[in-house]
């Protein structure tokens, strides 16, 4: 018999949230100031150069740098933000470039014609790139990108009817009524800054977050709800537009274009360039790129040992400003900042301390027009076997999850409960057997495509994305259950910005429910206590009404533990049926509603709290007579 009842507890109102929202991150207008003053710089310097043949030369060369600025941005989001690495974007440079001269000199379409194809070609082909190295990471992916660099270098050289071959193409036009050398700058600031605004929209955005939890870690991402297949299309798709854009644009500025920009050296570059200014930060992306651009120019004076000191100078940028200058630059703010807002203390990570009496509007909304009936089955697992070779770590196990019930799996270390729960939440393929989430077949079911239906889970080992802030954490959790696409992003639509403030509402709701508010802070820096709340925050987060909690009492103290039991029952009062793996017996006795027992990846027992703890057989493979003696 069902006996359970949800709380219902005041229900905050929408408008009540807004007022409470904080900013997602410290204002940093000096940033602002930064790039205000960068862009009138910018726009101004074709009069700050001196005049006659040299003003052609330093005009070419700031041509140069602005068209280099949207290759690195590419970068930005292709690797800073999502990590993957890319020693290919000369590649996508050179698609740009050759897309547009082709079309325009040797097939004869209008300007704009060729513009089109310079976007399309790079995207089209850096999908391709993305698809067939989806699974790689690291080293692999690098590897993939610089075989596919070679391959378009060779295309370039050889395909003569399309490319021009080693000679290359001349005559490229420029837009009509911007031919002119400084007007043609200023035009291709104008796209930059749009660029810039989109990239900077994109890392504030809900897809944005999803990249930094690809970047950060894969599968903490897909049970976060991310997407990991889209999100890698994604990166690599704006990697190479943007690519394909400064291609376009230094085929036009330069008028000519041959084989030997678009090399691997140029990929490297590129790479150099973002790793010096900060791979993640749009500021530093601008500033390796001036830098790298500038620098051999200024240290040609050194004649034959200037290509020495301009490698050795990037050795040292890499080793010792591994965040590059933009990094160092905005961390030496950050500390300052936090030192002026705390009178010079910054805020340890302490103990955890739980707040009682918060509420999740949310999921109480969502789980009053749910009702619970009587004995009504959420979850069934039947026959499930998961074979790693020769080793059955699960082997035809059947249970069934009750709505509203903590449901508690236990049983000695190795029997399998952590597979169980990798195999439901779509981490692990099963070897065989069924499982059904609402009456609905879930069985090898993507871990995003499970969260979606409402599953979400933690893990033993805590997988938080440790570079990003608590509330950035959190957010990530309301992936699944929002929908800003690229074009919202684009674009800043109301409903982009409104679905914003909801994924930050809930997320400080969620913070709030688990006792937690120091919301940026790195999740780094965060003692273990406190980042095994925040990743119960970002399961709550995914508004759940089945939570899967894997050991969750492991590493905390006696006081943790019991204000974590505290924390599971409000939980669970809030609608939230659970499977819970845990060796706690103190922990398992208070919350369980019922237990199911492996061992040797089987069901030995299960039942009432009372039942299964009294079963000989139980006692026998784990409880043993000591906890029985010590029990009575
Ligand atoms: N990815 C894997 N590859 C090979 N063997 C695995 C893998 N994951 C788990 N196993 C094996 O499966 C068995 C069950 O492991 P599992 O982690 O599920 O046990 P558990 O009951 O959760 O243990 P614990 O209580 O120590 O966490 C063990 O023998 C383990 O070595």
């Amino acid at each position: 018999m069902q006996t359970k009842t949800m709380q219902t507890q005041s229900i905050q109102s929408s408008g009540g949230m807004e007022k409470e929202l904080k900013s997602l991150k410290p204002a940093q207008p000096i940033f602002i100031v930064v790039g205000l003053v960068l862009v009138v710089f910018a726009f101004c310097l074709p009069f700050l150069l001196p005049g006659g043949r040299l003003g052609n030369y330093y005009m070419t060369e700031l041509l140069r740098t602005t068209v280099f600025c949207f290759a690195t941005l590419g970068l930005t989001v292709g690797m800073g933000y999502a990590g993957q690495i890319s020693l290919a974007q000369a590649a996508f440079f050179g698609l740009g470039a050759y897309s547009l001269a082709s079309t325009t000199v040797l097939f004869g379409l209008p300007y704009w014609a060729g513009v089109v194809l310079a976007l399309v070609i790079p995207v089209v082909t850096g999908l391709f790139l993305g698809a067939i190295s989806l699974r790689l990471v690291t080293h692999y992916l690098a590897l993939v990108t610089i075989g596919f660099q070679i391959i378009i270098q060779l295309v370039l050289h050889n395909w003569k009817g399309v490319t021009g071959g080693a000679d290359g193409l001349s005559s490229i036009p420029r837009p009509f009524g911007i031919e002119d050398a400084k007007w043609f700058y200023w035009f291709c600031l104008a796209v930059l800054f749009l660029c810039i605004l989109f990239v900077y929209r994109l890392k504030h955005s809900r897809l944005g977050r999803a990249l930094f939890a690809l970047r950060e870690d894969e599968l903490a991402a897909s049970v976060a709800g991310v997407d990991l297949f889209k999100t890698k299309m994604l990166a690599f798709a704006i990697c190479s537009t943007l690519g394909g854009i400064g291609g376009a644009l230094y085929a036009s500025g330069y008028g000519y274009i041959s084989p030997d920009v678009f090399i691997f050296e140029q990929s490297v570059t590129f790479f150099a360039m973002l790793i010096t200014g900060g791979a993640d930060s749009i500021i530093g992306a601008l500033v390796g790129t001036i830098l790298l651009t500038w620098l051999p120019e200024w240290l040609r004076s050194f004649k034959e040992y200037y290509l020495a000191i301009y490698g050795g100078l990037i050795i040292v940028f890499l080793i010792f400003l591994p965040n590059g200058i933009w990094g160092v630059v905005s961390g030496l703010y950050g500390r300052l900042i936090k030192k002026k807002s705390r009178g010079g203390s910054p805020e340890k990570a302490g103990a955890i301390k739980f707040v009682e009496g918060k509420s999740l509007s949310y999921l109480e909304q969502a789980n009053a027009a749910t009702p619970i009936r009587e004995d009504q089955v959420i979850f069934e697992v039947k026959g499930l076997k998961k074979h790693f070779g020769g080793v059955k770590a699960v082997d035809g196990v059947n249970f069934n999850v009750k709505k509203g019930d903590i449901h508690v799996l236990i049983g000695p270390n190795g029997s399998g409960k952590t597979t169980v729960i990798n195999v439901l939440s779509g981490i692990y393929t099963a070897t065989e057997g069924i499982v059904k989430y609402r009456e609905k077949e879930i069985t090898n079911h993507k871990p995003h495509l499970i969260v979606q239906m409402g599953a979400a889970r933690t893990f033993q080992n805590i997988r938080l994305f440790p570079e990003l802030s608590v509330i950035d954490n959190v957010m990530i959790g309301q992936h699944t259950r929002t929908k800003a696409n690229l074009f919202h992003v684009m674009l800043n639509s109301r409903s982009a910005r409104e679905e914003e403030r909801k994924i930050r509402a809930r997320a400080e709701e969620a913070l709030a429910f688990v006792g937690f508010d120091n919301y940026f802070e790195k999740v780094k820096n965060l003692s273990y206590g406190q980042q095994r709340l925040v990743e119960i925050a970002r399961a709550l987060a995914a508004e759940p009404d089945l939570l899967f909690l894997d050991e969750p009492a492991a590493g905390m103290n006696p006081e943790e533990t019991q204000e974590l039991i505290k924390l599971i029952k409000r939980m669970n009062e809030l609608g939230i049926t659970m499977l819970l793996i845990e060796h706690d017996m103190q922990l398992v006795s208070q919350v369980a509603d019922y237990i199911t027992v492996l061992d040797f990846g089987k069901k030995i027992s299960e039942g009432s709290v009372e039942q299964v703890l009294n079963d000989p057989e139980v006692i026998k493979a784990y409880l043993g007579e000591e906890f029985v003696r010590a029990e009575t």
